[in-house]
């Protein structure tokens, strides 16, 4: 029987990841990843990072985040506390869905998360106090290779839910996107 529940979005390779919950008078039991599974959703690689996000007030935002190749990087989010709007924006050069995004609110109750391909900026804004996010990466961090770019670039039109405040001073740098950019390379 399914432990996670796998449907795609309109963006390629970006798909809606939901928990199957089993419970009992104790409580709650769902799994987070399965290599099993996942392999139909198109993870491939091996887990070779997990981090843990803390993101204390609503509206604040962090993003949009990658990897270049060779260090490019597939991501899995999951929501286990509180609730985020999380959203993928679609940088593959050679991509159907090139420069469009897509959101999902992932919170603690609704057991969704979002998988990310290589070439898939990630980003999220806070929709609750003290939202916790798990991210499983398929590379290591490596700063050298890592880039972003702004998540309220008027171009991309990123639909936030609350007012965006808090990024850092480092996402607040990131560049808007021109005509010039061609896209990421995986
Ligand atoms: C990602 C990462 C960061 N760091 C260090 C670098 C900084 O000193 C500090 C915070 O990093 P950063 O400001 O990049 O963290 P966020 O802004 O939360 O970015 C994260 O959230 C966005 C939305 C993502 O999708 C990325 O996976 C991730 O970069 O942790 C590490 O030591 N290891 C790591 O794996």
């Amino acid at each position: 029987m399914a432990s996670l529940i796998i449907t795609a979005t309109p963006v390629a390779g970006v798909k809606v990841i939901q928990r199957v919950s089993r419970g009992d008078e104790r409580g709650s039991l769902a799994r987070l990843f399965c290599q099993k599974e996942l392999a139909e959703a198109g993870w491939h690689s091996p887990i070779v990072q997990i981090n843990h996000t803390l993101t204390r007030e609503p509206g604040m935002v962090r993003g949009m985040h990658f990897q270049h190749s060779p260090h490019a990087e597939m991501k899995l989010v999951s929501c286990i506390r509180g609730a985020v709007w999380d959203v993928a924006l679609d940088l593959r050069a050679d991509s159907t869905t090139f420069l469009q995004w897509y959101a999902h609110e992932l919170s603690a109750d609704n057991g969704c998360a979002l998988l990310l391909p290589e070439g898939v900026a990630h980003g999220f804004q806070v929709l609750q106090q003290n939202s916790e996010l798990i991210y499983c990466h398929s590379a290591f961090y490596t700063p050298e290779v890592e880039d972003g770019v702004h998540p309220l670039d008027p171009e991309l039109a990123i639909e936030w839910p609350l007012p965006p405040h808090g990024l850092s001073a480092r996402d607040q740098q990131l560049p808007f996107i021109t005509r010039a950019f061609s896209g990421v390379r995986c």
